[in-house]
This record gives C-alpha cells, structure tokens and sequence, in this order.
C-alpha cells in the first residue's frame, strides 16, 4: 500500500494541541511528513521537554494515522523539544523609574545586613547614584533609627491622578520601611502573604522616582517571605551579608542557594564579609580575628561568587547606626573607604551582569563612566 502524504497532514489535523484550540499541523508543531510505501515519517517540534507530553504526541500521531488513513502503516514519530535557555531572568511587573533592584540578604540574623545596606545606600548617594531603601525585614525593621527618622511617616501625594506613599527622605537616600507600619512597641507577626502585600504596596504604590539603585533589606533566613519578594519583584541581582564565624557561612551557604535555585534565579553580585576583624579605634593597624579569618572570603571562592570585600568590627560604627547618622556619611576615614570599596564592587558587578545578561526592562546601568568615586582605585 502506497500512502498519500495530504491524508496523513489531514489525519494529523485531528489531533488539538493543549489549551491552544489549533491542531499540530496549524501550529507548527508538525515540521514535516515523508512517506516511503507503507511507511510515514512525523517530525514534529514541541516547547516542552517533559516526558508524559512526548509519550502522548508520540501515541496521538499513531492512533490518528492507523485510524483515519492506514491500520496497518508503519509510523515513525521523531520529535526534537524547542526550549527556551534558562538564564537568571528578571521576574515581575517592571517598575517605571527604577533601574536596579538590589536584594540584600544574610541568612543568619545580626550578622549586620541591616547596617551594611543602609551605609551602601549613604556610599551610592555619595557616589552621585540616586538611591532608594526599601527596609522588608519584617521582623525588625530598622532603617527609621538608623537613619534617624522614627518620628517621620510617609505623606501621600498626588501622581498622575493617583495617590502614592511618598518616602522619607535622609542623607540623600529615600526610605520607606515596613515599621512606619508597626507601632514601636507592638510586636506584629507578619504572616508571609501580609507582609509580601505590605511590601508590594510599598514598591508599587510608592512614589520613589528616578532611581538608579533600590536596596531592599530582607528580613533574615531563607524562608516564605523571600520566595514571594523574590517572584514578584523585578530583582536585578543579590548580596549576601555574613560574618567568618561557622554558624553566618553555612546560613550564608544557603542564602547564596536561595538565590541560584531555579524557582527564583536570582544573580548573586557577591558576598560581604562584616566584622571581619576587631580594630581598636585608637590602634587602626591591629587586627584581632575575633570571629575567625576570611571565612566569607573562602566562602565566596568556594561558591564561585565575587568577593564584594570586608567591614571591620569598629565601636563607632554600632554607635553611628545607633544615633542615626550612618558611618559611610565620615569623609576620610577607614570605615568610609570600607564602605566605598564594597559600594564600588557591587556597582561594577552590577554593571557585569547587565552586560553578560540579556536586556531587560529592568536594568538601565551599563556604564559607571561620570562618577568619579566609582572611577577611584
Ligand atoms: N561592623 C560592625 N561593627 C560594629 N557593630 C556592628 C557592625 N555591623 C553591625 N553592627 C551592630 O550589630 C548589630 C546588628 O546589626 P544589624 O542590625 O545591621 O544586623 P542584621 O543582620 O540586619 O540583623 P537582623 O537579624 O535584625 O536583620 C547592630 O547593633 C549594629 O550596630
């Protein structure tokens, strides 16, 4: 028996593909029916790999050519998967004005994540960036004392017809914090999706602006809370803050794990050791190890991660967060210098990955060209 091709293509079109209301020949899945005699050829191209939807093509193309054309063909079905390259992707609504979304992270809690990110915010500012922090850490924000600014609320105003949450500004750097929300003393149990739709607004229903940068301090640990922020906000990319103490790097570990699993594939720019040594304000050049040496350091090259650089243990610097006037905001100290050099890395490592990942709406950095501090070596 010598089969037609035309009744194969007509038998093919008998077949609908899933949730699409067309048939296999119509959308380009099938790429192409050869028939020698009895026997038929079927390449066909699907967008999944997965197994189960193969198999079943594979017996749909069967049943439909023995049953409308020939019971007894000999069928052969190749199919080739055509699916996209999984590269860490920018998810989430873009959001006008913003270029870059900086998560800040630690996994283990107390480790200074806080404090590092509001005096990268003060370095960026310094720098000539225009910058916003978003504090999320919902289990002790701590942006308002830090940047002096308990007293203050957030005003409402007026943006294309639309009412937004303006945010407090100070030293040059825009916050909004989810304890403008909280009372001081109440405690507030956020459950993960109440804090995610706080969070949301915060970013969403905010009017931040022209920003070039947007630091969000993320409540410690690995847990819900980050999935949801994570998914649902277009990040750019992630730092991770931890000690060289054992107990910060395994948290820090799978901080960095969070961020590269393929449900949130997230880049992480680096990782930023804090109270890398103890320095005695009046003798700067002894360094005591308190919590043991360049384990961040390590830990950076054991995960193949940039090492954004170190922050030492100093006493004016918990006092300088304590009163609300971030260390970075010093002029000519080794504590500015700290904070600039870990500033400056993880701008150029943002400037990296804008590079070597496909544009996205979301990533408007590509040149550090016109800021001298960032220019400085
Ligand atoms: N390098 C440092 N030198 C001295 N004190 C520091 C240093 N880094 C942080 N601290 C102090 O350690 C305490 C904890 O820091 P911070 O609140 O920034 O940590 P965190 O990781 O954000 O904590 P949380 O788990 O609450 O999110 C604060 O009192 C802060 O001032």
């Amino acid at each position: 028996m010598k089969l037609d091709r035309k009744d194969i293509l007509k038998a093919l079109e008998t077949i609908s593909v899933a949730g699409e209301g067309k048939n296999i020949v119509e959308s380009g899945a099938v790429q192409n029916v050869m028939t020698f005699g009895d026997e038929v050829v079927v390449d066909l191209v699907l967008n999944t790999p997965a197994l189960h939807i193969k198999k079943r093509a594979e017996v749909d193309v069967l049943k439909a050519i023995h049953e409308h054309v020939y019971q007894k063909a000999k069928v052969k079905v190749n199919i080739k998967v055509n699916a996209p390259d999984k590269k860490p992707e920018i998810k989430g609504k873009h959001i006008p004005g913003i270029s870059n979304i900086i998560a800040i992270a630690s996994g283990k809690g107390g480790v200074g994540k806080s404090t590092v990110t509001a005096n990268m915010a003060v370095s960026l500012s310094k720098m000539g960036f225009k910058v916003g922090l978003l504090d999320a850490d919902i289990y002790g924000p701590s942006a308002p004392i830090m940047f002096d600014i308990e007293a203050e609320k957030p005003l409402s105003v007026n943006v294309d017809g639309q009412s937004k949450m303006k945010p407090v500004e100070n030293y040059g750097v825009k916050i909004l914090s989810i304890g403008f929300f909280t009372q001081p003393n109440q405690a507030v149990v956020w459950r993960g999706p109440m804090a995610a739709k706080a969070l949301n607004q915060m970013i969403f229903d905010a009017a931040w602006g022209e920003l070039d940068f947007l630091l969000i301090d993320l409540p410690p640990g690995t847990g819900d809370i980050h999935l949801s922020i994570m998914q649902s906000l277009p990040i750019t990319g992630a730092v991770v803050v931890s000690t060289p103490q054992n107990v910060a790097l395994a948290d820090a570990k799978k901080g960095v794990a969070m961020f590269r699993q393929e449900s949130i594939n997230v880049p992480v720019l680096g990782i930023v050791e804090n109270m890398a040594y103890f320095t005695p304000e009046e003798l700067p050049e002894n360094k005591y190890y308190i919590f043991g040496k360049h384990g961040a350091r390590n830990l950076a090259e054991d995960l193949d991660t940039p090492f954004l650089g170190e922050i030492p243990l100093v006493q004016s610097l918990r006092e300088s967060g304590d009163i609300g006037r971030p260390a970075a905001l010093q002029t000519g100290t080794p504590i500015e210098a700290a904070f600039e050099e870990i500033t400056r890395n993880m701008v150029q490592q943002t400037v990296n990955r804008n590079q070597s990942l496909p544009p996205t709406e979301a990533i408007k950095i590509t040149t550090m060209a016109g800021c001298s501090a960032v220019n400085k070596k």
